[in-house]
């Protein structure tokens, strides 16, 4: 049986405005297994970017709790959030986000740059260079961001996110930016990838995309509606 690497238990958001509550996520319960490929699709507003905050780290519930493996990660201090998202976390955003003055190489390097175990260089290079050729990419490790496509730039961001070996790969958006040739060759990579082992989690509101993954779950006005294994279609 798969190991859990991921659980949310009872997990809620309100966002407070003046008088107005807004009820983002209600009582979210979700298990992440090793080896999984997620999808969480849903209309716009029903609080896809509010869950994908949570799992990353980058917002914590109101209730409920969350655990990385065997780690409660509800209520982490800023300082270990951002520890655990650059150890046990990738992210791979609609716009990329490379720092446009940083080469690839650098732009992939940043997240080993930042743990709290050092690596050498020659490690952090030989890193790199391994996870730019995943996305066959080594070739363009000396150019800058803006030297590239979209589709080329979005590699990298993927490369950037592997670098670290994660335990889950979180996916917003990633095709949303790219032209339809571009957006399938990204989707392509993503199945590989977890084809090769990696866990990975895609929220999207594009049902194509969405049919991709090995698990589609739908978020509709906070909750999570249903769970269907689906056949990975080809692109
Ligand atoms: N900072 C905030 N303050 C108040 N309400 C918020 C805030 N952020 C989100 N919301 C509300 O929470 C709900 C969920 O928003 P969220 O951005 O998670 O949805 P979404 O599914 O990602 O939407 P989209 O696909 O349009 O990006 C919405 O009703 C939104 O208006």
């Amino acid at each position: 049986m798969s190991k859990p690497i991921l659980t949310m238990k009872g997990i809620s958001k309100v966002y407070r405005t003046g008088e107005m509550d807004t009820y983002a996520l209600k009582d979210i319960n979700l298990t992440i297994n090793q080896g999984d490929f997620i999808s969480i699709s849903g209309p716009s507003g029903c609080g896809k970017s509010t869950l994908l905050s949570l799992l990353g780290l980058l917002d914590v519930p109101d209730s409920g709790q969350y655990f990385i493996g065997d780690q409660d990660v509800s209520n982490l201090s800023l300082t270990e959030a951002a520890y655990v998202r650059c150890e046990k976390l990738g992210f791979v955003f609609q716009s990329f986000n490379l720092i446009d003055e940083l080469s690839l190489f650098e732009n992939v390097a940043m997240p080993l740059r930042y743990r709290r175990e050092k690596l050498s260089e020659k490690a952090i290079q030989e890193k790199v260079m391994h996870s730019l050729s995943t996305v066959d990419m080594t070739h363009r490790s000396a150019h800058k961001p803006n030297q590239l496509s979209g589709g080329q730039q979005q590699r990298a961001a993927i490369a950037r996110a592997l670098v670290g070996s994660p335990t889950l790969l979180l996916i917003d958006e990633a095709t949303g930016n790219l032209d339809s040739k571009n957006s399938d060759q990204v989707m392509e990579m993503f199945i590989r990838l977890n084809d090769e082992g990696t866990t990975l989690c895609m929220v999207t509101h594009d049902t194509h995309c969405a049919d991709m993954a090995k698990r589609r779950l739908d978020l509709l006005d906070g909750k999570l509606e249903n769970s269907s294994i689906v056949e990975q279609i080809s692109v």
